[in-house]
Protein backbone atom coordinates (compact mmCIF):
# COMPACT_ATOMS: atom_id res chain seq x y z
CA UNK A 1 0.00 0.00 0.00
CA UNK A 2 1.69 2.90 -0.87
CA UNK A 3 -1.02 5.81 -0.66
CA UNK A 4 -1.81 6.66 2.83
CA UNK A 5 -5.61 6.05 4.38
CA UNK A 6 -7.57 8.82 5.44
CA UNK A 7 -10.70 8.08 7.28
CA UNK A 8 -12.81 11.20 7.69
CA UNK A 9 -16.83 11.68 9.08
CA UNK A 10 -18.57 13.64 11.90
CA UNK A 11 -17.50 13.33 15.45
CA UNK A 12 -17.33 9.78 17.23
CA UNK A 13 -18.62 7.95 14.20
CA UNK A 14 -15.15 5.71 15.19
CA UNK A 15 -12.68 7.10 12.68
CA UNK A 16 -9.83 6.60 16.09
CA UNK A 17 -11.59 3.39 16.76
CA UNK A 18 -11.88 1.43 13.29
CA UNK A 19 -8.97 3.42 11.82
CA UNK A 20 -6.58 1.51 14.73
CA UNK A 21 -8.34 -1.55 13.55
CA UNK A 22 -7.54 -1.08 10.16
CA UNK A 23 -3.90 -0.12 10.56
CA UNK A 24 -3.55 -3.20 12.67
CA UNK A 25 -5.29 -5.58 9.86
CA UNK A 26 -3.30 -3.76 7.30
CA UNK A 27 -0.12 -4.05 9.14
CA UNK A 28 1.22 -0.62 8.93
CA UNK A 29 1.30 2.37 11.02
CA UNK A 30 -1.41 4.23 12.88
CA UNK A 31 -1.50 8.35 12.90
CA UNK A 32 -4.51 9.82 15.28
CA UNK A 33 -4.12 13.48 15.09
CA UNK A 34 -5.86 14.62 17.23
CA UNK A 35 -3.79 12.46 19.58
CA UNK A 36 -0.78 14.28 17.90
CA UNK A 37 -2.49 17.60 18.47
CA UNK A 38 -2.83 16.53 22.21
CA UNK A 39 0.27 15.63 22.28
CA UNK A 40 2.29 18.48 21.44
CA UNK A 41 0.32 20.51 23.56
CA UNK A 42 0.13 18.32 26.44
CA UNK A 43 -3.55 18.46 27.17
CA UNK A 44 -6.96 17.22 26.03
CA UNK A 45 -8.45 19.28 23.08
CA UNK A 46 -11.09 20.53 24.95
CA UNK A 47 -8.32 22.77 27.33
CA UNK A 48 -6.58 23.12 23.89
CA UNK A 49 -9.63 25.56 22.89
CA UNK A 50 -9.79 26.83 26.07
CA UNK A 51 -6.39 27.84 26.44
CA UNK A 52 -5.29 28.50 22.82
CA UNK A 53 -8.22 28.88 21.32
CA UNK A 54 -9.83 27.09 17.81
CA UNK A 55 -7.97 29.53 15.59
CA UNK A 56 -4.66 27.53 17.41
CA UNK A 57 -6.13 23.97 16.99
CA UNK A 58 -7.14 24.43 13.74
CA UNK A 59 -4.19 25.84 12.24
CA UNK A 60 -1.89 23.11 13.81
CA UNK A 61 -4.57 20.24 12.85
CA UNK A 62 -4.31 21.75 9.00
CA UNK A 63 -0.21 21.77 9.05
CA UNK A 64 -0.31 17.77 11.03
CA UNK A 65 -2.54 16.54 8.14
CA UNK A 66 -1.14 18.12 5.25
CA UNK A 67 2.13 16.76 6.40
CA UNK A 68 1.03 13.32 7.24
CA UNK A 69 -1.22 12.88 4.74
CA UNK A 70 1.87 12.77 2.46
CA UNK A 71 3.32 9.73 4.22
CA UNK A 72 3.20 6.36 2.31
CA UNK A 73 1.65 3.38 3.65
CA UNK A 74 -0.13 4.82 7.16
CA UNK A 75 -3.99 4.50 8.45
CA UNK A 76 -4.98 8.25 9.57
CA UNK A 77 -7.74 9.03 11.13
CA UNK A 78 -8.51 13.09 11.50
CA UNK A 79 -11.03 15.41 13.44
CA UNK A 80 -14.33 15.21 12.12
CA UNK A 81 -13.60 19.48 11.64
CA UNK A 82 -10.78 18.61 9.37
CA UNK A 83 -12.21 18.20 6.35
CA UNK A 84 -13.87 22.09 6.73
CA UNK A 85 -9.95 23.35 5.94
CA UNK A 86 -10.01 23.46 2.03
CA UNK A 87 -6.18 22.97 2.20
CA UNK A 88 -6.67 20.29 4.31
CA UNK A 89 -9.34 18.24 1.75
CA UNK A 90 -7.15 19.07 -1.50
CA UNK A 91 -3.78 17.94 0.19
CA UNK A 92 -5.89 14.47 1.29
CA UNK A 93 -7.67 14.04 -1.86
CA UNK A 94 -4.27 14.54 -3.67
CA UNK A 95 -1.97 12.34 -1.62
CA UNK A 96 -4.17 9.95 -0.28
CA UNK A 97 -7.33 7.35 -0.03
CA UNK A 98 -10.01 9.55 1.53
CA UNK A 99 -12.67 7.26 3.23
CA UNK A 100 -15.88 8.48 4.92
CA UNK A 101 -17.77 6.88 7.32
CA UNK A 102 -21.03 7.92 6.75
CA UNK A 103 -23.37 7.33 9.73
CA UNK A 104 -27.52 8.48 10.26
CA UNK A 105 -28.20 11.36 12.17
CA UNK A 106 -30.83 8.79 14.40
CA UNK A 107 -27.93 6.56 14.98
CA UNK A 108 -24.98 9.03 15.52
CA UNK A 109 -27.13 10.86 18.52
CA UNK A 110 -27.64 7.36 20.45
CA UNK A 111 -23.42 7.70 20.95
CA UNK A 112 -24.03 11.95 22.20
CA UNK A 113 -23.78 10.93 25.61
CA UNK A 114 -20.41 9.15 25.36
CA UNK A 115 -19.14 12.07 23.17
CA UNK A 116 -19.86 15.56 25.24
CA UNK A 117 -17.16 15.61 27.64
CA UNK A 118 -14.29 15.47 25.18
CA UNK A 119 -15.36 17.40 22.26
CA UNK A 120 -15.55 21.16 22.77
CA UNK A 121 -17.28 21.65 20.03
CA UNK A 122 -20.44 19.87 20.77
CA UNK A 123 -20.50 21.44 24.20
CA UNK A 124 -23.24 24.01 25.28
CA UNK A 125 -25.44 23.27 22.25
CA UNK A 126 -28.44 22.05 21.82
CA UNK A 127 -29.55 18.88 19.99
CA UNK A 128 -31.20 20.92 16.99
CA UNK A 129 -28.38 23.01 17.22
CA UNK A 130 -26.04 19.82 16.91
CA UNK A 131 -28.03 18.26 13.96
CA UNK A 132 -27.46 21.36 11.89
CA UNK A 133 -23.83 21.14 12.70
CA UNK A 134 -24.08 17.88 11.40
CA UNK A 135 -26.42 18.40 8.29
CA UNK A 136 -23.85 21.23 7.30
CA UNK A 137 -20.81 19.01 7.56
CA UNK A 138 -22.03 16.26 5.38
CA UNK A 139 -21.42 18.76 2.71
CA UNK A 140 -17.80 18.46 3.40
CA UNK A 141 -17.53 15.22 3.48
CA UNK A 142 -18.38 14.73 0.03
CA UNK A 143 -14.99 14.79 -1.09
CA UNK A 144 -13.94 11.26 -0.58
CA UNK A 145 -12.40 8.55 -2.65
CA UNK A 146 -14.58 5.65 -0.81
CA UNK A 147 -17.87 6.08 1.22
CA UNK A 148 -18.77 3.68 3.78
CA UNK A 149 -22.41 3.62 5.31
CA UNK A 150 -21.30 2.96 9.30
CA UNK A 151 -24.79 2.34 10.59
CA UNK A 152 -25.29 -0.92 12.56
CA UNK A 153 -21.61 -2.05 11.65
CA UNK A 154 -19.72 -3.16 14.61
CA UNK A 155 -15.79 -2.44 14.30
CA UNK A 156 -15.32 -5.99 12.89
CA UNK A 157 -17.46 -5.71 10.38
CA UNK A 158 -16.46 -2.12 9.27
CA UNK A 159 -12.65 -2.93 9.03
CA UNK A 160 -13.05 -6.36 6.93
CA UNK A 161 -15.84 -3.97 4.90
CA UNK A 162 -12.55 -1.36 4.13
CA UNK A 163 -10.35 -3.76 3.58
CA UNK A 164 -12.54 -5.30 0.94
CA UNK A 165 -13.50 -2.27 -0.63
CA UNK A 166 -10.06 -1.39 -0.93
CA UNK A 167 -9.07 -4.29 -2.75
CA UNK A 168 -11.41 -3.59 -5.68
CA UNK A 169 -9.02 0.00 -5.96
N1 LIG B 1 -18.55 0.52 15.35
C1 LIG B 1 -18.78 0.98 16.59
N2 LIG B 1 -19.78 0.44 17.31
C2 LIG B 1 -20.04 0.90 18.55
N3 LIG B 1 -19.36 1.89 19.18
C3 LIG B 1 -18.35 2.44 18.51
C4 LIG B 1 -18.00 2.03 17.18
N4 LIG B 1 -16.98 2.80 16.76
C5 LIG B 1 -16.69 3.64 17.77
N5 LIG B 1 -17.50 3.43 18.83
C6 LIG B 1 -17.51 4.20 20.09
O1 LIG B 1 -17.93 5.53 19.77
C7 LIG B 1 -17.14 6.49 20.47
C8 LIG B 1 -16.45 7.42 19.48
O2 LIG B 1 -15.51 6.67 18.72
P1 LIG B 1 -14.20 7.32 18.11
O3 LIG B 1 -13.45 6.22 17.46
O4 LIG B 1 -13.49 8.15 19.10
O5 LIG B 1 -14.84 8.27 16.98
P2 LIG B 1 -14.20 9.50 16.19
O6 LIG B 1 -12.73 9.30 16.14
O7 LIG B 1 -14.85 9.41 14.84
O8 LIG B 1 -14.61 10.71 16.92
C9 LIG B 1 -16.16 5.69 21.32
O9 LIG B 1 -16.69 5.62 22.63
C10 LIG B 1 -16.10 4.32 20.65
O10 LIG B 1 -15.84 3.31 21.59
O1 LIG C 1 -15.53 17.96 14.51
C1 LIG C 1 -14.69 18.72 15.09
O2 LIG C 1 -14.68 19.95 14.88
C2 LIG C 1 -13.72 18.09 16.05
C3 LIG C 1 -13.64 16.73 16.10
C4 LIG C 1 -12.75 16.01 17.04
O3 LIG C 1 -12.31 14.78 16.47
P1 LIG C 1 -13.26 13.48 16.28
O4 LIG C 1 -13.99 13.66 14.98
O5 LIG C 1 -12.30 12.34 16.22
O6 LIG C 1 -14.18 13.42 17.44
C5 LIG C 1 -11.55 16.90 17.38
O7 LIG C 1 -10.73 17.07 16.24
C6 LIG C 1 -11.99 18.24 17.89
O8 LIG C 1 -12.70 18.02 19.07
C7 LIG C 1 -12.85 18.99 16.86
MG1 LIG D 1 -11.16 10.61 16.64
Amino acid sequence: MKKSIVLIGFMGVGKTTLGKELARKLQCGFLDIDAEIEAKYGMEAVDIFNVYGEKEFRKTEREMIVDACQLEGKVISVGGGAFMQEEIRKACMEHAIVIFLDMSFGYWKERISLLLPTRPVLQGKSLEEIKSLFDERQAIYNEHHIRLPIDNLDVDAAVQTIHDKLKLL
